[in-house]
């Protein structure tokens, strides 16, 4: 007769399973134990434990590679890469498989992203460069790499200011060239340059220029975590793919009259 305290084959299995786990721990690098280890340390012939085993490997792997790629998607190329630096040779996921599966960062993870703090504070961004166009126009950021739809490309870097100091240095502008960055009741000051904490640079972000029709990034405003605090940062979001040479554009959401430009030719607001 059986009681129901009786355990059932299902929960022996379980049981069974985790035993062999905590003989065997799944690693990213190591192989399963041979056929010989398992019977020496009193686990059954079969392989079924070896099979989980393997799976439960193949998910870390695949979670270890993803983790790799926080800013953009990455190649194929890239992917199969660093597949061969782990010196991994099966059990993993193929490249295009990592490429299909990989995800914008979440807001969240974008905040606190350690690669995406430190490009801000050095000023580092791969894969951007300015480049003159001449004219009225003037200078602009081209790509020199691809960008996936949802890659953070850069930030717009100045002082934070309020709207209402930024509205007051707006007046003394008399070029149309203004680097100046409103969102809710603040200002992004990239006039004032070189700016404080990089006097010897020239920020991308204060380059782009306006597209409305042919826009491929666009500002986010986000909190970013610094060691030292939260701090608010626009950051450019590509809205498109990016192709290498193409010339980053976003919104800047102005007309004709919000410019200061009623009655002015200025036929790149339309653009
Ligand atoms: C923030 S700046 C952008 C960088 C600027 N082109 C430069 O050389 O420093 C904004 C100014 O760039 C110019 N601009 C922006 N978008 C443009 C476009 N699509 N075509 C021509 N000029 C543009 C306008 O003079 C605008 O006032």
């Amino acid at each position: 007769m059986s009681s129901g305290a009786e355990k059932r084959p299902r929960d022996e299995d379980k049981e069974d399973l985790s035993k062999f786990l905590n003989y065997f721990p799944v690693n990213l690098d190591g192989q399963p134990p041979s056929k010989k280890k398992r019977v020496q340390d009193g686990f059954s012939e079969g392989r079924v434990f070896c099979d989980k085993w393997r799976a439960l490997q193949y998910a870390k792997r695949e979670e270890h590679l993803l983790s790799k790629y926080t800013r953009n998607r990455p190649t194929i190329q890239r992917v199969r890469k660093d597949i061969s630096k782990d010196g991994w040779k099966a059990n993993h996921p193929s490249p295009e498989d990592i490429v299909a599966k990989w995800q914008p960062p979440k807001r969240k993870t974008v905040e606190s992203d350690p690669k995406i703090l430190n490009n801000i504070q050095k000023q580092k961004w791969s894969g951007l460069t300015i480049k003159d166009f001449g004219g009225t126009k003037g200078e602009g950021v081209v790509a020199t790499k691809p960008f996936l739809k949802g890659s953070i490309l850069c930030d717009y870097h100045g002082r934070i200011i309020t709207a209402a100091e930024g509205q007051e240095i707006q007046k003394t502008i008399d070029d149309q060239k203004c680097y100046l960055f409103f969102f809710n009741d603040l200002c992004i000051d990239a006039k004032t340059f070189p700016c404080e904490c990089h006097p010897d640079k020239e920020t991308l972000g204060m380059k782009i220029n306006h597209s409305k029709k042919h826009a491929n990034a666009k500002p986010v405003h986000s909190k970013m975590q610094f060691t030292d605090g939260t701090k608010d940062i626009i950051l450019f979001k590509a809205i498109k793919d990016i192709c290498i040479d193409e010339e980053i554009k976003f919104n800047y959401g102005v007309n004709r009259k919000s410019y200061g430009g009623e009655g002015q030719d200025l036929e790149w607001l339309e653009d």
